[in-house]
């Protein structure tokens, strides 16, 4: 499922009105009936539609127009003056005005009325590219203190439909409609907070896609990549996972776990010192002065889960620059801190994924934490292309960027996964996936996507409270069923 962009949307906007010859007002008036119909189910009789000076308000009136024309009581609030309207906006107020749709230019306290059941927004979209001020900030605080549930169109207002970033107040909706794709800005956080649930609406726009367009995390396209195994495979096939093991054994032995369970042929666990849990009969377990060299095998190298202070004596090593320049594998927790530490923050190739939590991205970046959840979006795409490694920033809606720009966003996960542990089982699952020969993108994309499923679904049967790590290891397996089944998937 595709989420594009404010400007990919004007050039597919552009292209069905100019080249299709499908006038505007045309397209309008699908997505304004396409709102009422959605208001119609939720069963709203009394609605205020707020609408403000662009074609997002045009949206407004035409939603309002269909509500009067089936039977709804509607009135449309307006933050400016219709006798200012251009364009398809002006003429959809023209077609709601000669309907007798009743309608005032917005006072201050206009919707304290304790009758409304729905207000619908319609104040700004994909155009809105500043923080809002004025009767904008206005209407919209007040609009979200009205304790009315709020449907927004297309994009929330105050939200940038882009990138996600709310620079001040924005509009808080229990639903979103979203005209012809989701926008990336509402899939991602901060902003996908604050659209509720998005359903995406046909309003007839076509257009030829451009390559490399943002999505979800998509199983469909995942499937033909990863999973089929014919009879004639041995442990070969599917290659050999290696695990730096620090001290902190219990980490590298959860993403060690992750590993199996997601079927690398074999997970090795390299070690200096010894391994003092007793059986472990999954793994093969190789000692070494340097855990590189026991590891010099292996297809992918999982490097951080557990590290610990065994992370000094690799700084600046020969065999720890060699393996960052020649290898691939996943970089997570301490591993961070040895990228970043070994030569400052080095070029790597894009068969590394960097799994940073956003504290750690702040530090690789040099950013404050509180700049990266806000700039969610920004910030993993600006270290993808720094480094020049594959960047999974986590969080709700974790993002998977390429140092290309290419975004893709996983729909899976719960607040189960918001467990210690958790993280190391994703390091060894997408380090499982590198080491079967899935690339950087594919491998951490359909990493999230599995280790949120298996969150979701041992939540479900063990609630989010008491789910952990290694639960979500023992889901991994009906995660896995339910990936090949489509069930539970997005799209
Ligand atoms: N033909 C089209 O282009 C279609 C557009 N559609 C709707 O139109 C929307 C996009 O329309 P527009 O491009 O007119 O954009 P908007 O309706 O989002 O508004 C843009 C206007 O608001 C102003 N503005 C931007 N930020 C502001 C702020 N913070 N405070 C106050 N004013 C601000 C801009 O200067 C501009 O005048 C979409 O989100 C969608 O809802 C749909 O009706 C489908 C067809
Ligand atoms: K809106």
């Amino acid at each position: 499922m595709y989420l594009v962009t404010s400007e990919q949307m004007r050039y597919f906007d552009h292209y069905t009105i100019k080249t299709l010859k499908v006038p505007g007002i045309v397209l309008m008036d699908h997505a304004g009936k396409a709102v009422a119909e959605a208001v119609v189910k939720r069963r709203a009789k009394r609605v205020v539609v707020a609408c403000g000076k662009g074609n997002n308000g045009g949206d407004g009136w035409i939603a309002a127009r269909w509500l009067q024309h089936g039977g709804c009581s509607v009135h449309v609030v307006t933050v400016v003056d219709p006798g200012n309207l251009e364009g398809d906006a002006k003429l959809a107020f023209d077609m709601a005005g000669a309907a007798n749709v009743s309608w005032n230019i917005y006072q201050p306290g206009d919707l304290g009325g304790s009758s409304i059941e729905l207000l619908v927004d319609a104040l700004l979209g994909t155009g809105c590219t500043r923080p809002l001020a004025g009767v904008y900030e206005q209407i919209v605080d007040e609009m979200n203190h009205s304790g009315v549930p709020i449907l927004a169109i297309d994009v929330p207002t105050g939200i940038d439909a882009s990138t996600g970033e709310v620079k001040g107040s924005a509009i808080r909706a229990s639903e979103t409609i979203a005209m012809a794709y989701e926008k990336l800005g509402t899939a991602v956080t901060p902003g996908a907070i604050y659209s509720g649930h998005t359903h995406v609406v046909d309003i007839g726009i076509k257009a030829p896609l451009p390559e490399g367009m943002a999505s979800y995390v998509d199983p469909s396209e995942l499937r033909q990549k990863w999973g089929s195994r014919d009879a004639l495979s041995h442990k070969g096939t599917f290659g050999r996972c290696g695990i730096f093991v620090g001290h902190m054994q219990g980490a590298a032995i959860l993403a060690a776990a992750g590993a199996a369970r997601t079927g690398a042929g074999l997970v090795v666990l390299g070690t200096r010192g010894s391994i003092s849990l007793a059986v472990l009969p999954d793994y093969v377990v190789r000692q070494a002065e340097s855990p590189v060299s026991a590891l010099e095998d292996c297809q992918s190298i999982v490097v951080g889960p557990g590290l610990g202070t065994d992370l000094e004596p690799l700084v600046g090593t020969a065999s720890v620059d060699e393996m960052f320049s020649s290898k691939r594998g996943v970089v997570d927790a301490d591993g961070l801190k040895l990228l970043r530490a070994s030569n400052g923050l080095r070029r790597l190739n894009d068969g590394w994924v960097l799994t940073p939590h956003p504290k750690e991205c702040a530090n690789l970046l040099g950013w404050t934490t509180e700049q990266v959840q806000r700039q969610r979006l920004t910030a993993a795409m600006q270290l993808a292309e720094r480094t020049g490694a594959i960047v999974l920033l986590k969080g709700y809606r974790t993002i998977i960027a390429t140092p290309a720009g290419e975004i893709r966003v996983n729909p899976t996960g719960n607040a189960s996964l918001a467990v210690g542990g958790s993280g190391d089982v994703l390091a060894g699952v997408i380090g499982s996936l590198i080491a079967q020969g899935l690339n950087g993108f594919d491998a951490a994309s359909l990493g999230a996507w599995i280790h949120g499923r298996a969150g979701e679904l041992a939540g479900a049967a063990l609630t989010p409270i008491s789910t952990t790590a290694s639960d979500i290891v023992d889901y991994i397996s009906r995660a896995i069923v339910t990936f090949f089944d489509g069930i539970g998937a997005r799209n």
